[in-house]
């Protein structure tokens, strides 16, 4: 009887495995790894986070890359996924191909979660003229020139006051870092800054923490298009605490917004701080922050607001602060753990500034002279690769690419970490080697294949501000201090390497000793 049944099981596990593999030929899909029917690779990739300390999902990506090729596709749950690798896939898709390929996500979950507003989650027209409005208005701030240099400034001397504090100690950097970075955005988006003691402060950095270093589990909820989010968020912990974070960083944001609103008139002379940026800069702007120009964008619009509501304004806010926090505060950490982890090469960083600025303070006008720091700089994220499968895309309408066809349904995923570890492009790719981005002669020589930011239309709107950050902060801190790793076993040193699963490749907790070089 159990016999007959077992058989009956197998003839019928088979049939379904048949039925999958005949389906996917017939579909014109880029090749890929089977799966499942029902559940695709989940089963694998979840059996492997289980019993795998080392394993991540972009390594997984890397592995269907070299057996598949730059164009191939699976799923996980019953969505699909394409996975484009190489940089000739990445610039015909994102670059020749730009337009039928610049969507977002489009599952239940994803819709809930962005309500088809802001610019990270956004498509189309919409996705278009706030793109363009945020872009406009870090350049009239000054985003690239000394306006944005002076905040940083300001910024890493506090980081230097506090770390001189605790010369000798061990110091987690995340801790510093990211409060740091969130300032500099803060003062973009409401021109006023906490202090890094705030409890408020805090808990906020906490939570953006909690969106952007999200696991498996939780994605798990997103693989089911079908699935109400209701469920979705009763069955995952980790989607309920990112739903959780992202209303408490929106209230705290309207109360903000309002609070602005209430004091700023816009038909009033701009505020002293602007007045301050103006004449010292010549910035021909009227307003102080991003919410203040938008503020004045719904004035000048009337009543007819169109895309210009205050859900857009709010959700906007808390994009700015996902994309732009974690990103250049865990790519700083990045580069001070590479420092850490090779003194010879992080003293020929400060050996650089010393020879050439000394002690005064780091200004962008000397990225021309500092060819080591700011090769070091590329290829820590390089080798991190802070942003491993991008943010996903989506074809706006089903399409054909190199032959195959591409479902809008499908969420492209774009390898970034395969791209930036892949021996065409870069020379023994797991080597951390600063050199390989130097001429002979020392000079700095940036790669094409590095593309940190993303590629095409879609690219990273804050890679200006990004640049300015990293740059400024991680000359300043090479300036003053040494970053030592000593205490750190062979398995910590590994773990920490590998870092996080999630969107972005965040650090682990770490601790690194601090040593000023000012003595
Ligand atoms: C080193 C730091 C950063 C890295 C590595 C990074 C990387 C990226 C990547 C890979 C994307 C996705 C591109 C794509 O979809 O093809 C992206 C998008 C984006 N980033 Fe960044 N980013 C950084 C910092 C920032 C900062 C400081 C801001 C703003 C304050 C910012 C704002 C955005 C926004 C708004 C998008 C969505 C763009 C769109 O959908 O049109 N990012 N970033």
């Amino acid at each position: 009887m159990l016999s007959t049944f077992s058989f009956g099981l197998a003839v019928a596990v088979l049939a379904v495995c048949a039925y999958a593999y005949i389906k996917r030929a017939l579909s014109k899909s880029p090749p890929g790894p089977v799966g499942v029917p029902g559940f695709g690779l989940l089963p694998l990739v979840m059996w492997r986070t289980a019993n795998d300390k080392r394993y991540r999902l972009f390594l997984l990506m890397q592995e269907i890359q070299k057996k598949f090729g730059d164009l191939a596709s699976f799923r996980l749950g019953t969505q699909e996924f394409i996975l484009v690798s190489g940089y000739p896939a990445l610039r015909e898709m994102f670059v020749t191909h730009a337009d039928k390929f610049n969507g977002r996500s489009n599952t239940n979950f994803h819709r809930f979660l962005f309500k088809e507003a802001g610019i990270v989650g956004s498509e189309g027209a919409l996705w278009q003229e706030h793109r363009r409005f945020a872009l406009r208005v870090l350049k009239d701030f000054g985003f690239g020139r000394n306006a944005s240099e002076e905040h940083i400034q300001d910024e890493a001397g506090q980081v230097v006051n506090f770390l001189r504090s605790k010369e000798g100690q061990l110091v987690d950097p995340r801790d510093f870092i990211s409060k740091a970075v969130a300032n500099v955005v803060t003062r973009f988006i409401f021109s006023n800054f906490s202090s890094y003691e705030d409890p408020e402060f805090n808990e906020f950095l906490g939570k953006l923490g909690s969106l952007t270093n999200q696991n498996l589990v939780g994605l798990i909820t997103a693989f089911y298009r079908f699935m109400p989010v209701e469920t979705a968020l009763a069955l995952s912990p980790a989607n309920k605490k990112q739903f959780d974070a992202i209303t408490w960083v929106e209230d705290l944001s309207k109360r903000k917004v309002e609070e602005i609103r209430s004091k700023y008139n816009v038909d009033d002379e701009p505020s002293n701080y602007v007045e301050e940026i103006r004449s010292k800069y010549n910035v021909d702007d009227e307003s102080s922050n991003y919410v203040e120009a938008y503020l004045q964008e719904q004035h000048r619009r009337g009543v007819d607001l169109g895309t210009f509501t205050d859900l857009q304004l709010v959700k906007t806010i808390w994009e700015l602060y996902i994309a732009g926090v974690d990103t250049s505060s865990n790519t700083l950490g990045w580069s001070l753990i590479y420092a850490a982890l090779n003194p010879e090469l992080q003293d020929r960083c400060h050996a650089e500034i010393m020879a050439k600025i000394g002690k005064r303070q780091a200004s962008l006008k000397d990225k021309k002279e500092l060819h080591y720091c700011q090769a070091f700089l590329d290829e820590s994220q390089r080798i991190s690769t802070l942003v491993p499968m991008s943010v996903d895309h989506r074809a706006t309408e089903d399409t054909e690419f190199r032959g195959y066809n591409i479902s809008s349904d499908a969420m492209i995923s774009v390898n970034l970490h395969g791209l930036h570890h892949d021996e065409r492009y870069f020379s023994k790719p797991d080597m951390f080697d600063p050199d390989r981005f130097l001429t002979p002669d020392g000079q700095y020589k940036p790669s094409e294949y590095l593309n940190q930011f993303g590629v095409g239309k879609r690219s990273c709107l804050g890679e200006v501000l990004a640049r300015m950050e990293v740059f400024l902060f991680f000359v300043t801190f090479m300036q003053h201090f040494r970053f030592e790793a000593d205490s750190w076993t062979a398995e910590q040193r590994e773990q920490i390497l590998l870092g996080t699963e999630g969107i972005v490749h965040a650090t682990i907790e770490h601790r690194l000793k601090v040593a000023s070089r000012d003595n």
